[in-house]
């Protein structure tokens, strides 16, 4: 949250060299608060285990959310039942004429096949170009990080020899950036993927920028230079035994897996592993939810998002 303080004690200047976010006491006199709409496209076959995983970070906020689930309805789950996705999801039919302040869109495991042919891809490109219009802000994580910087900039995923699998030690691009506001100047993050992107065809699109990185797992966060679009490679959100439970799934069907990387303590899979990356996993959702949705989106929702994205060239 900003903090409001007088519009001329002398720390003002230097919090705002830091980007550090301070309000004058006349904006924030004006300032209105209502909940905030924010939607989980839900695309993870185990949807109950990343729900709980999304709200815990979500619900770290003093802002009101108000939580729609999402599932694709081209797509038939075989891991989550009808009854739940019933009972608590909607699709992109029930919502398209909405506007919304957020939308979080999970990884998937799909990452090996081409995009084209992952069976919900014409279903999430429709929404990939609605949020351009209708959502104040879009945080994608892992595969969705790489189908948005797909589908919007033509950034490609690469196949990497071994998987990405463990948890690496990452460090800020750019300093004073409000996503990364609290952040160590090390920090962990959880990465459990098969496929990469590239620094280089990032840094061929004007629009996009690098705000954290891994000498060890490369590039783990890209925001668009308006904040709108935010691509998120790692797993932040994950539990402490989530790596241990797709290492134990992958060992009990004889497939080739490394132990994950910097995960066990002395790197004895006998052992339970510890979360060493949860303090940055929260404050990476509630800076998101404070600067580039809260603070951003309008107080009339309906009004809108189309205005201020008007001049955006996404
Ligand atoms: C790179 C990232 O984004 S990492 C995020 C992904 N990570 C995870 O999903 C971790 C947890 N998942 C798992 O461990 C496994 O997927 C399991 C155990 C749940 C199921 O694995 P399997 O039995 O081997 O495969 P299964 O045939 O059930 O398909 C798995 C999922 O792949 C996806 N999938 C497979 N083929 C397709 C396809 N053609 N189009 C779209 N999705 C597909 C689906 O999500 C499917 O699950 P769902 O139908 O419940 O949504
Ligand atoms: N995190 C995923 C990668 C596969 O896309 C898993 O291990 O299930």
């Amino acid at each position: 949250m900003p903090i409001k303080i007088p519009d001329n004690l002398p720390a003002k200047e230097i919090l705002n060299q830091e980007n550090i976010f301070t309000m004058d006491e006349s904006v924030a006199y004006h300032q209105d608060i209502r909940p905030l709409r924010i939607a989980l496209l839900n695309l993870m076959p185990t949807k109950e285990t990343t729900e709980t995983q999304l709200l815990r970070l979500i619900g770290n906020t003093p802002l009101q959310v108000e939580f729609v689930l999402l599932h694709p309805k081209t797509h038939t789950s075989k891991n989550t039942s009808l009854e739940h996705l019933d009972m608590f999801y909607k699709t992109f039919d029930d919502i398209k004429d909405d506007k919304l302040d957020g939308m979080i869109i999970t990884g998937a495991p799909v990452e090996q096949m081409d995009f084209e042919d992952v069976n919900y891809w014409e279903e999430l490109t429709q929404i990939l170009e609605w949020s351009k219009r209708n959502v104040t802000s879009t945080l994608h994580i892992c595969w969705a990080a790489q189908a948005g910087l797909y589908h919007h900039f033509g950034v490609r995923k690469y196949a990497l020899e071994k998987k990405m699998f463990g948890v690496f030690p990452h460090t800020v691009s750019v300093p004073n950036t409000k996503l990364l506001r609290g952040f160590d100047e090390v920090f962990n993050v959880p990465q459990s993927r098969h496929t990469d992107i590239s620094r280089e065809d990032i840094e061929r699109c004007p629009d996009l920028e690098i705000l954290a990185e891994s000498d060890d797992s490369g590039v783990y966060i890209v925001a668009t230079r308006d904040g709108k679009h935010i691509f998120v490679t790692g797993h932040s959100e994950y539990d402490a035994c989530s790596l241990k439970w797709e290492y134990d799934r992958d060992v009990s069907k004889g497939l080739p897996i490394d132990i994950p990387n910097n995960y066990y303590p002395n790197n004895d899979p006998s052992r339970m592993p510890y979360n060493t990356w949860r303090a940055h996993a929260n404050l990476l959702f509630s800076n998101w939810l404070n600067y580039y949705v809260y603070q951003e989106t309008p107080f009339e929702l309906t009004v809108n998002i189309n205005e201020s994205l008007a001049s955006s060239q996404l």
